[in-house]
């Protein structure tokens, strides 16, 4: 059976200009939850701030893919969960072509891409769990757009946010985001002064307390 729900806009200009500056290793410094583990980049430098369109498919059947397509907008993170198949791409360059004319911020794969130089070509940004010549097809069998997928152990809902550069790549609903995203620049605005007291002299365990531990 097939499901395709409304497109969900769940990251609000604020959280898109916060995060802007925000770093996926700065959040790695306060929770362990929500990286996508496994994931690979196709090519560095990479990074982007997106919202969340969602695709679950069975194997071998890329129909939703394909018509998850027809919904994406500006600034939208196609995340796709491929129901734990790791050797089939579902994802290539005339996917990638649509994408990058739709002005998609980026897609994530749960699952391998193929035709890997033409999107890097393109400079689509694209996470996967690696490339593949061996595709999906298009069956009719079932799948979903916009229902909560899973990648990588992790929940993923239409709406939520997605901050993915060269470390990896965080998702969080945008209730939570907004506190991460305070904190995170915090953390990094307090860079330029952690490296002035280390020019200083200050040894970097004094002021990360790990000093204690040594007493
Ligand atoms: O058509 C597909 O599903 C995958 C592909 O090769 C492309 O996007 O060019
Ligand atoms: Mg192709």
């Amino acid at each position: 059976m097939f499901c395709i729900n409304s497109r969900v806009q769940g990251v609000t200009p604020e959280l898109f200009s916060m995060y802007n500056e925000v770093m996926s290793s700065t959040i790695g410094h306060m929770t362990d939850f929500g990286f996508l583990k496994g994931l690979q980049p196709l090519f560095r430098p990479i990074r982007f701030v997106g919202n969340a369109v969602t695709v679950r498919i069975p194997h071998m059947d890329s129909s939703a893919v394909h018509k998850a397509l027809d919904i994406v907008e500006p600034g939208d993170v196609l995340v796709i969960d491929m129901s734990g198949d790791t050797e089939r791409s579902c994802w290539g360059g005339i996917c990638s072509y649509i994408a990058k004319t739709k002005k998609a911020a980026g897609v994530i794969v749960a699952g391998c891409v193929n035709d890997v130089q033409e999107i890097i070509d393109l400079q689509l940004p694209v996470f996967s769990l690696g490339a593949s010549p061996l595709t999906t097809r298009i069956l009719g069998i079932e799948g979903e757009i916009n229902t909560t997928i899973s990648v990588c152990g992790v929940a993923v809902h239409p709406g939520d946010l997605i901050i993915a550069d060269s470390d990896g790549v965080f998702v969080a609903n945008p209730k939570d985001a907004m506190g991460y995203g305070v904190k995170a620049v915090e953390i990094q605005d307090g860079e330029a002064e952690l490296k002035r007291k280390l020019d200083a002299g200050i040894s970097l365990a004094s002021i990360s307390g790990a000093d204690k531990w040594f007493e």
